[in-house]
């Protein structure tokens, strides 16, 4: 569904170059379910108008659906619907009306209009407020309604760029449980941008960027597994000591050993040894306050690839979210 190859944008002004995506390349295949995981300015938004032909890359080539993006967008845009980060609907109109004025810009005769709307506006549980003010709604309800109309001219793509920024935590979830639901009726391909690793989790496969780079991309099982088995944290009143002594006596764990709070390192279990997390624990010669032991998740991979963590990039974009 997508093919993406060497993909470049470098955008130029006086005061200088900025390279926001730097060749990356990756194929996301139909009815696969995939996600850009990065922090702030990693280039994941970049990535996405090149994708929907709203920038033209500075070079390499982006497939949609078979079609080349730079030279057949319209086409291209026919097979996508986008959600963009920020909200488009129309407030002084009603979800209904939305959904109309949208249908009609997509040439989409009555009859198939009123059918979708009436089906998307169901599954995405929004229909006993079809004929209210979308300024009435909450903002998981914006999005919910967005998702609606981005599906309105039967996409073969749902690209959704952070879907649920700016939403509380419960109406992330339920925008979520109304993403796989239309996911599960509909089928069609999602590609998805976040910077939150439960979000990249539920994916079939992730590609995690920063700086402009693919740093890794696979399921989020096997990235995690490729990493370690297991993380240790580990609280002592010196941690300068037990940080020089692990490196000194498993060499792999050089940059990837992460202080936490005031004297808590967090790392992976050197992998290739016959250790067990608590073999090497008992081995540490310093008094240790409190050790834990858990499985890898998503961040630690990020830190394993790019020696930080899923903070912004450039914190001054959009005042450091
Ligand atoms: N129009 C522009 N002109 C110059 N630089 C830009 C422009 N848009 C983005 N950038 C820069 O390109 C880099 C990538 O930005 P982009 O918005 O693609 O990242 P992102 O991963 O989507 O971040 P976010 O999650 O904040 O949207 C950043 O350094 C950003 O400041």
């Amino acid at each position: 569904m997508i093919e993406a190859k060497n993909l470049k944008k470098i955008y130029r002004s006086r005061r200088g170059d900025r390279v926001a995506v730097d060749g990356i390349s990756f194929t996301v295949g139909e009815g696969e379910f995939f996600s850009f995981l990065g922090p702030n300015g990693a280039g994941k938004t970049t990535t996405i108008q090149m994708m929907v032909a709203l920038l033209a890359p500075t070079s390499g080539e982006i497939i949609i659906d078979g079609l080349n993006v730079v030279t057949s967008p319209h086409e291209v845009r026919q097979r996508i619907g986008i959600i963009f980060q920020d909200p488009s609907l129309d407030d002084r109109l009603t979800a209904w009306e939305n959904l109309e004025f949208h249908g009609r810009l997509y040439g989409i005769d009555s009859r198939t209009r009123n059918k979708r709307s009436n089906f998307l506006l169901d599954v995405m549980g929004i229909s006993e407020r079809r004929n209210d003010l979308v300024r009435t709604f909450s903002g998981g309800m914006k999005r919910r309604l967005e998702i609606a109309r981005g599906l309105l001219h039967s996409p073969r793509l749902l690209i959704l760029d952070e879907p649920t920024l700016g939403l509380d935590p419960h109406s992330r979830r339920s925008v979520w449980e109304y993403i796989h639901r239309v996911r599960r009726e509909v089928g069609m391909t999602v590609f998805l941008t976040t910077h939150y690793l439960e979000e990249a989790d539920s994916s079939d496969r992730v590609a995690i960027m920063s700086s402009g780079k693919i740093v890794a991309q696979g399921t989020p099982d096997r990235l995690k597994k490729d990493l370690s088995s297991e993380m240790l944290s580990v609280e002592t009143e010196n941690p300068d000591s037990l940080n020089a002594y692990l490196i000194s006596h498993y060499s792999s764990l050089e940059g990837q050993i992460r202080r936490e709070g005031d004297g808590t390192l967090l790392f992976p279990l050197p992998p290739g040894l016959d250790l067990s997390p608590w073999d090497l624990l008992r081995s540490i010669p310093l008094p240790i306050r409190e050790a834990s032991v858990r499985r890898p998740n998503l961040d630690d991979v990020f830190i394993y690839h790019t020696g930080s963590g899923l903070k912004s990039e450039n914190a001054d974009k959009r005042g450091g979210r």
